[in-house]
């Protein structure tokens, strides 16, 4: 019986000695091998490609354990076009002479000790130039790979190309072939949306995607391939040709450079429209990430969405590249004396400073940012003019920090922290820019302070509902009654907490919370900020997550454990003594739900006594692909 052909993600369980890291991967489902014959021949199998793959990159050594996972996954529609099935989307054309020649290269590319036959040395020297970039882009995958696992649009590639031809692409190595020409011009049909709101197209081949922003799945359109990544390639819309009446809303677009900046996805949809297209994006992370039977993950709740839609980013970090003629100038530092750049000729310098154009690390120039607050954009000009006039002084480009606060706590109207009609800087709240600077906030009652250089949410007109949903969620378990025949006291371990956000909001419903969080400059404006809201029963600790775990003495059965990582997820020692000290709740909150549903899905093999109750993204920046995951895990009583 022929074997089922290695994709990368299976390649992760042979690639064990590398994987043995403290920090989990964002590696998906694994299948469940019965047959340990089968399994070693796969093994065999993958570990020729690994052989071939390291062949060609000798130099690819373990890399440190994740520091950070992509938020990737793959897209599905609120009103997806039926997806063809590999046979139904077979190839709609042949390649275009250019791109067949490529591939006559790539197909080699396995069997690169073979001599080519009869190759002019014009042919000879591209055919190395090609090995030589596919050699490197193998490499920075597979570093990304131990890093954060397979890629989320994988998932949407190999069910569009059909997992026959997917996996038999991997088996030849076939996957950096340079498929599409670059700048060549292709009419092609969206079928879907990956993960980062980019339009996904079969090219016309059919064993390769082509993905294009701004566009939407049943629209064709004309696009221009700027590079090619691993099995897909990347490309900038041209046109549309036939558009998407029933979702594409161009009229409702909000800001003069949509469609040419990176930063947003969604504003030519309504905002329902952005609301559900989340909701799949959270469907797809935990079918493909948690490695949990469909049967223990609940249907996914509809996205909990903004008050906000525009003009809610509390922060903005627009950024620069130093200009060329300034490092002309500088002649590599050897030029001395009058001859340094200076302020007088600050101001002749041309360069951008914003945020990276679609597609590219270009940097595109930003005067204004609909999605950022008011005064935020009050104050952009300025601080633009600030860095033009000093860019003299910089020894390299950097990233400009502005932060919308609130001036007082006392002076600000309810409907100034949420409300849409805030379109004009609020006299309210000031712009900070300078790191170390406090920021001041306001969740409903709850005040905060922090330093603008720490995390602190950045979409102040969610905040409400979002800690009012946790708090649901908490209140709606009832810990088992005491000897007295009263309801026990509840306890919060606060993981991640940052300057306390869950635990200040929710300190009232619980007689003791302990934060701990891994910057010391947050924690102690937690501290600050419990006396600056007179509450006496919360603790912090400055520390890895899991050190809160020896530092604790709850009742399980009366503890919830609210747990908010960064991007890449939980470490494993975190997940292994959370679940020694088996708290009766988890809320789980997080930026990546590919990472979250990946954690999720190992604590509860680690845990089978847990259950997932709800599963809930949350709208905390609308008009680009972002979603925040919420979800809810109780341990099954066994009453
Ligand atoms: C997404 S933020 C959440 C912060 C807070 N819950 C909030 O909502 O304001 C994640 C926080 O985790 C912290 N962090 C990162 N790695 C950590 C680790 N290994 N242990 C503890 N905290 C960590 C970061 O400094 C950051 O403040």
């Amino acid at each position: 019986m022929s074997l089922p052909l290695p994709s990368f993600a299976r390649l992760a369980l042979v690639a064990s000695p590398i994987r043995l890291s403290t920090t989990p991967r964002l590696v998906p489902a694994q299948p469940s091998f019965s047959n340990p014959l089968k399994l070693l021949s796969m093994v065999e199998s993958v570990q020729a490609v690994i052989g071939s793959v390291r062949s060609l990159s000798t130099s690819v050594s373990p890399p440190p354990p994740s520091k950070r996972a992509r938020s990737k996954s793959p897209e599905n529609h609120p009103h997806p076009p039926v997806l063809a099935s590999a046979s139904a989307v077979a190839p709609s054309g042949e390649p275009s002479s250019e791109s067949t020649q490529g591939s006559t290269s790539h197909h080699a590319l396995p069997a690169a000790t073979a001599a080519p036959p009869q190759l002019t040395p014009e042919q000879r020297q591209k055919r190395k130039e090609l090995e030589r970039r596919s050699k490197n882009k193998r490499k920075d995958y597979l570093k990304s790979f131990e890093k954060s696992g397979r890629e989320p649009v994988e998932f949407d590639i190999e069910e569009m190309v059909g997992k026959q031809k997917f996996d038999e692409i991997l088996s030849k190595g076939e996957e950096f072939r340079d498929a599409l020409v670059r700048d060549e011009e292709l009419e092609v049909e969206i079928v879907r949306l990956n993960s980062h709101g980019d339009g996904l197209a079969l090219a016309p081949s059919g064993d390769w995607v082509i993905a294009v922003p701004n566009t939407l799945p049943g629209e064709k359109v004309l696009c221009r391939i700027i590079s090619n990544e691993r099995i897909w390639s990347r490309a900038v819309l041209v046109k549309v040709l036939v558009k998407n009446e029933s979702l594409r809303r161009d009229e409702l677009v909000g800001c003069k450079y949509f469609g040419t900046c990176g930063g947003c996805q969604y504003q030519m949809l309504t905002y329902q429209d952005q609301l559900n297209i989340k909701k799949r994006v959270v469907e797809n992370a935990f079918k493909h990430y948690s490695g949990l039977d469909a049967s223990l993950i609940p249907a996914v709740m509809e996205t909990m969405p903004s008050p906000k839609q525009y003009n809610y980013r509390t922060k903005l970090t627009p950024h620069f590249d130093l200009p060329q003629e300034l490092r002309k100038r500088r002649g590599g530092g050897r030029r001395k004396g009058n001859n340094q750049p200076s302020e007088k000729d600050a101001g002749e310098y041309e360069f951008n400073i914003g945020f990276d154009c679609v597609g590219t690390k270009r940097v595109m120039d930003i005067e204004e940012c609909p999605i950022a607050t008011a005064t935020i954009n009050k104050d952009l000009p300025g601080e633009r003019e600030r860095v033009k006039k000093t860019i003299h002084t910089y020894k390299n480009g950097a990233t400009i920090l502005l932060r919308d606060s609130l001036r007082e706590y006392t002076s600000v109207a309810e409907d100034n922290l949420v409300a849409d009609s805030d379109v004009s800087a609020s006299p309210d709240t000031v712009t900070v820019t300078d790191h170390k600077a406090t920021v001041k906030e306001r969740v409903a009652e709850t005040l905060f302070e922090s330093p603008a250089g720490t995390f602190f949410q950045n979409n102040r007109s969610i905040l409400p509902s979002l800690i009012e949903y946790v708090r649901d969620q908490v209140l709606a378990f009832v810990p088992p009654p005491t000897e007295g025949g009263l309801e026990a006291d509840r306890y919060l371990v606060d993981a991640y907490c940052g300057s306390g956000l869950f635990s200040l909001c929710l300190a009232k419903i619980f007689k003791e919370v302990s934060g701990v969080e891994i910057s010391s400059e947050s924690i102690k404006y937690a501290n600050k900020n419990a006396e600056l809201n007179g509450i006496t029963n919360a603790k912090f600790l400055a520390g890895e997550a899991e050190k809160i775990f020896a530092q604790i003495q709850y009742p399980s059965d009366q503890t919830t454990v609210i747990i908010d990582p960064p991007r890449r997820g939980c470490d494993e020692a975190f997940i292994t003594q959370l679940v020694n000290l088996g708290p009766a709740n988890i809320v789980y909150v997080s930026c990546n739900v590919h990472t979250q549903a990946r954690d999720v899905g190992s604590l509860l093999s680690k845990a089978p006594e847990y259950e997932i109750l709800s599963i809930r993204g949350a709208d905390l920046f609308p008009q680009t692909y972002h979603v925040e995951g919420v979800c809810v895990l109780r341990k099954k009583r066994k009453d």
